[in-house]
């Protein structure tokens, strides 16, 4: 048998296992029917933005994606394995809405991030697990905190320490749930700065977005949700107005420059002016 060293170029032979495949997914929240039908794939290396207004389903599918919700109906395939068989947790960190961070018993810092490394109840007390919840607080400049209690950090600093403890189990693929929602321009800066750094590493990175902000020119790849199906999906340049993303010639956008005024108030905004729930405020479920 010829046996060659030469590896495959996925892209090239068009091959490559997506690291998320969603198909033909349904998903019913109490009497809505949230997901109608959503496919997607999401290859190694993008950044998926998952955009779309105020109940068009992008927290469920985040939510069906990393199994809190189980979808009715349709598939999902994490690695290319099953989600139902898909038994390394490890390879995916989730980053939730940042309610969440200060919720439950009071914790430091160091202990949140720490617990996103732990496998069981027993402490961590490996060398690199150590190294890797300090690389992942310094990743996201929390170190400094660290024996601080999350309940008496701003919002944009539980937001990093939520992203800290994602990032402590060093994961393949990471993925956001509105990650700018109520953090100010220059913490959005400082994820947008983050977010470059772990795509640099190769990490593939899906997030859900109302307002594209400073993270739009790392964006590869858009998903445009309504009434929870697909409405768009591919590129950012070729997405209809609500979902575009603007010029990816820029290293950095900062939507607060005066001259960014206009994609900032039309494009940049995703909320549905049709909607009810269209000043940005979360629906009570
Ligand atoms: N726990 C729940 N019980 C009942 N309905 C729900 C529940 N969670 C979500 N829904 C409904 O499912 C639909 C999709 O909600 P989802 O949170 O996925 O939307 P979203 O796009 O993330 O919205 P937002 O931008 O407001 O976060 C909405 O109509 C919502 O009201």
């Amino acid at each position: 048998m010829f046996v060659t060293n030469t590896r495959l170029d996925p892209h090239a032979t068009g091959i490559e296992t997506p690291v998320v495949s969603v198909s033909d997914v349904h998903v019913r929240m109490g009497t809505t029917q949230a997901l109608r039908g959503v496919s997607f794939d999401v290859h190694s290396g993008e950044v998926v933005a998952i955009l779309g207004p105020n109940g068009s389903g992008k927290s469920t599918i985040i939510k069906t994606i990393v199994g809190l919700i189980e979808a009715q109906s349709g598939s999902i395939e994490l690695f290319g394995t099953p989600i139902r068989r898909f038994n390394q947790r490890s390879r995916i960190g989730y980053v939730p809405q940042r309610i969440t961070a200060a919720s439950g018993v009071p914790a430091t810092v160091q202990e949140i991030v720490t617990s996103g490394r732990q496998q069981g109840l027993f402490s961590i007390r490996r060398a690199a697990d150590k190294k890797a919840v300090l690389e992942a607080m310094d990743a996201v400049d929390v170190a400094d905190l660290r024996h601080r209690s999350v309940a008496q950090l701003s919002g944009g600093q539980q937001q990093r320490v939520l992203i800290a403890r994602a990032l402590a189990r060093q994961p393949e693929l990471l993925i956001l749930d509105e990650p700018l929602a109520g953090v100010d321009i220059e913490q959005q800066d400082s994820l947008a700065t983050t977010l470059q750094h772990l795509r640099g590493q190769g990490r593939t990175i899906v997030i859900v977005l109302h307002e594209l902000g400073p993270i739009a020119p790392l964006i590869t790849h858009v998903v445009g949700l309504r009434g929870g199906m697909v409405q768009y999906n591919g590129a950012p340049a070729d997405a209809p107005v609500e979902h575009a993303v603007p010029d990816q010639g820029h290293d950095h956008v900062h939507p607060h420059d005066e001259d960014d005024q206009p994609y900032q108030r039309a494009a940049l905004l995703i909320n549905d002016p049709m909607s009810p729930a269209s000043d940005g405020e979360k629906v009570d479920r």
